[in-house]
C-alpha cells in the first residue's frame, strides 16, 4: 500500500505534485495545523506530516500518530514540533536548514535599513497626506557596526550582506571558530563588546535556555545609546517589555520584530510604539523559498518513505538513498546482534563497545550503532526503536562506544557487539554473507556459523562426550523439531556452545530440563 503523508500547513502545492510523482498518497489541508484536535483526530491515518509553523506537534497529537514515521518540517526552527516525544516514538523528524536561509537573512536587512530609514512610518504619513518631510531624519549604515548574534546559516549571510552595505560586522557565536570567522570577514567578540560596540544588533540563533533573553533588561542598559535592534529568529530571544522600556527611555533608537513570544502575535507590549516596526513572521515568505523548501521537505520525506534514506533528521544520522540498500541488511545484522546480547542480559547494563571491522567499518555506523542498541535495549524496555535507542541509552547510563577497524581477520565485514554488565563481559560478533543474511560468527571468543532463526536454544556447556545425543533426544522426546544445529567450543574439553534453531517455542519445562543436563552450564530461549 502507498504510504499517505499529511500536509497541514501552507505548504507550496509544488510538494503536493512531488509526494504524488513518487507515488505516495497525499492530503493537502493547509489551514489544519490550527486545529488541533481534528488533526489528533486524523493523524492515526498517516505515515508522513507535512508542516511550516502554524502546526503544533504536541505529545497528544504524536499520541494519536499510531503510524506516523516521518515528520518533515519545510523550513529551519522545529521548535513546533516535540522532539522528545517523536523520538521515544521512533518518528523521523526532519528540517530544511537551508532553503530558506538567503530570504530570511535578506529579511533581517530589509528590516535593518527600514528601520535606520523609517520607511513603514514615512509611507504610512506620506499616505495620509502629511508630507512629513523634516519628521523622518534617518541615520546612513555605511560606516556603522553591526552585532550578529548566532552566525550561523543565516547570521552568516547577514554578515556577508552588511559588508556590501559597508559595514563592520562583530559576531558573537560559542561556537563560530576563530578561521571561520577570518573566513567570513567578522570580528569574534564577547556578548558585553557586541552590546558595547554596535550600531546595529541583528539576532540568528535558536531559541535555547541559554539564548532566552540573551538581550535582557541588564544587556540593553550595556549598549550604545541609540542602538537598533532586529529580531527575525525566535521571539523570546529579547526580553520584550525590557526593550519596551528602553525604546520608551530613548536608549534603543528602534526595532524591528519579525517573531514574538506569544504566535499568532495580536497583541503584544512592543506594538503602537512609534520606532517600533512588525513583521508577522515572514522571513521565510518569499516565493522562491517557499518552493525551495515545499520541494526539498517532500523529496526527502519521499525518501525516506520510500528507500528509508535519511537526510536533514534532527533525530537520527543521514542515511543516502545509495546507501540505504547496502547498510540493510548490516542493519539487520546489528539489531540481531544486539538483540541476542540483550536477552542474555539480566542484570545492570552499563556499557555496551560495538566494532566494525573491514568494509562495514567505512559505512554510517552511526546509524547501525542505533539499531544495534535498539536490539540491545527491546528485551529490557518494550517501547524502544532505532530512533530512541541511544538517548535512552544515555538516559539509563549506559555507555556507548563505537569502534572502527581496518580488514582484518577472515570476514569482508565484521560487527562485535561487546556488553559489560556489573557481573561480566559478554561479547558476540556477526557478518552478513553475500547471500544478504546475517549470521553469528563467534560468541564470546568460540567461533560459530549460525544464522539467526525466529526461535533458538542457546546452551553453554562443558565439551564432554554423549551432550548432543541427550540434548537432541530430549528435545525429540518433547515434540520439538530442530531446524538448524550449530557447534563451537574453544578447545577439547573446554567451553563449548549449541545454538540451536526450533520450530515453535520451548516450553519452560523443556528448558529446565536442557539446563539439568549433565555438563550443561545455561540454556537460555532466544526470539528474533
Ligand atoms: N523569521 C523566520 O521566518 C525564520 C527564522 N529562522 C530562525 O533563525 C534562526 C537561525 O537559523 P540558522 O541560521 O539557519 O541556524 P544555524 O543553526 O545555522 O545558526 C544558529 C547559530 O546560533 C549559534 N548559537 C547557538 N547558541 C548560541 C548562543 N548561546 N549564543 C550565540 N550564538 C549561539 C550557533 O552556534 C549557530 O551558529 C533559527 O532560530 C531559525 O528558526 C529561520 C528561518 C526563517
Ligand atoms: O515557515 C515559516 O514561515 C517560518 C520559517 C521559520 O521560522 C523557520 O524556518 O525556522
Amino acid at each position: 500500500m502507498a504510504p499517505r503523508v499529511l500536509i497541514s500547513d501552507a505548504l507550496s502545492p509544488a510538494a503536493v505534485q512531488i509526494f504524488k510523482d513518487r507515488g505516495i498518497e497525499v492530503d493537502f489541508q493547509p489551514a489544519l495545523g490550527k486545529d488541533k484536535d481534528k488533526l489528533a483526530a486524523i493523524i492515526g491515518d498517516y505515515d508522513g506530516l507535512a508542516i511550516r509553523s502554524a502546526t503544533k506537534v504536541t505529545p497528544k497529537i504524536i499520541e494519536q500518530a499510531k503510524n506516523l514515521k516521518v515528520i518533515g518540517r519545510a523550513g529551519i526552527g522545529v521548535d513546533n514540533v516535540d522532539i522528545p516525544a517523536a523520538t521515544a516514538k521512533g518518528i523521523i523528524v526532519m528540517n530544511t536548514p537551508f532553503g530558506n536561509s538567503i530570504t530570511t537573512a535578506e529579511h533581517a536587512i530589509t528590516l535593518m535599513l527600514a528601520l535606520a530609514r523609517e520607511i513603514p512610518q514615512a509611507d504610512a504619513s506620506t499616505q495620509a497626506g502629511k508630507w512629513e518631510k523634516n519628521r523622518f531624519m534617518g541615520v546612513e549604515i555605511t560606516g556603522k557596526t553591526l552585532g550578529v548574534i548566532g552566525c550561523g546559516n543565516i547570521g552568516s549571510i547577514v554578515a556577508d550582506r552588511a559588508h556590501g552595505l559597508k559595514m563592520k560586522v562583530i559576531a558573537f557565536d560559542p561556537f563560530l571558530s576563530p578561521e571561520r570567522a577570518i573566513a567570513l570577514g567578522v570580528e569574534k567578540v564577547e556578548l558585553p563588546e557586541l552590546f558595547r560596540r554596535a550600531d546595529f544588533i541583528t539576532l540568528h540563533t535558536p531559541l535555547t535556555e541559554k539564548t532566552k533573553n540573551i538581550v535582557s533588561a541588564e544587556a540593553l542598559a550595556t549598549t550604545k545609546k541609540g542602538v537598533r535592534i532586529v529580531n527575525c529568529a525566535r521571539g523570546g530571544l529579547v526580553d520584550e517589555a525590557a526593550l519596551r522600556a528602553a525604546l520608551d527611555s530613548g536608549q534603543v533608537a528602534g526595532a524591528a520584530f519579525d517573531v514574538f513570544t506569544e504566535e499568532p502575535a495580536t497583541s503584544n507590549v512592543l506594538f503602537g510604539h512609534p520606532n517600533v516596526i512588525c513583521t508577522p513572521h515572514l522571513g521565510a515568505s518569499t516565493s522562491e523559498a517557499q518552493e525551495n523548501v515545499a520541494l526539498q521537505v517532500a523529496e526527502q520525506m519521499s525518501d525516506y518513505l520510500l528507500q528509508g534514506a535519511i537526510s536533514n533528521a534532527v533525530n537520527f544520522p543521514s542515511i543516502t538513498a545509495e546507501e540505504a540498500p547496502r547498510l540493510k541488511p548490516m542493519v539487520e545484522l546489528a539489531e540481531k546482534l544486539g538483540s541476542f546480547a540483550g536477552q542474555l542480559t539480566e542484570t545492570g547494563l552499563t556499557k555496551v563497545q560495538i566494532v566494525y571491522e573491514g568494509e562495514v567499518a567505512k559505512m554510517n555506523t552511526k546509524a547501525l550503532t542505533s539499531a544495534a542498541i535498539a536490539g540491545l535495549l527491546r528485551p529490557m524496555l518494550q517501547d524502544v526503536n532505532f530512533v530512541s535507542a541511544p538517548v535512552m541509552a544515555k538516559e539509563r547510563g549506559i555507555v556507548v562506544e563505537e569502534v572502527t577497524r581496518e580488514h582484518e581477520g577472515d570476514f569482508e565485514s565484521l560487527i562485535t557487539v561487546a556488553v559489560e554488565t556489573e557481573r561480566r563481559t559478554r561479547s558476540v560478533s556477526g557478518t552478513v554473507f553475500a547471500d544478504g543474511r546475517p549470521r553469528i560468527v563467534n560468541i564470546k571468543g568460540i567461533r560459530m556459523d549460525a544464522e539467526f532463526g525466529k526461535s533458538m536454544l542457546y546452551v553453554t556447556n562443558d565439551d564432554a562426550p554423549g551432550f548432543i545425543g541427550r540434548f537432541a533426544s530430549l528435545l525429540g522426546e518433547a515434540g520439538i523439531n530442530i531446524a538448524t544445529f550449530a557447534l563451537g567450543r574453544d578447545a577439547p574439553g573446554g567451553n563449548a556452545i549449541a545454538l540451536v534453531e526450533i520450530d515453535g517455542e520451548v516450553p519452560g519445562a523443556v528448558l529446565d530440563k536442557v539446563g539439568a543436563l549433565p555438563n550443561v552450564q545455561q540454556a537460555r530461549a532466544l526470539r528474533f
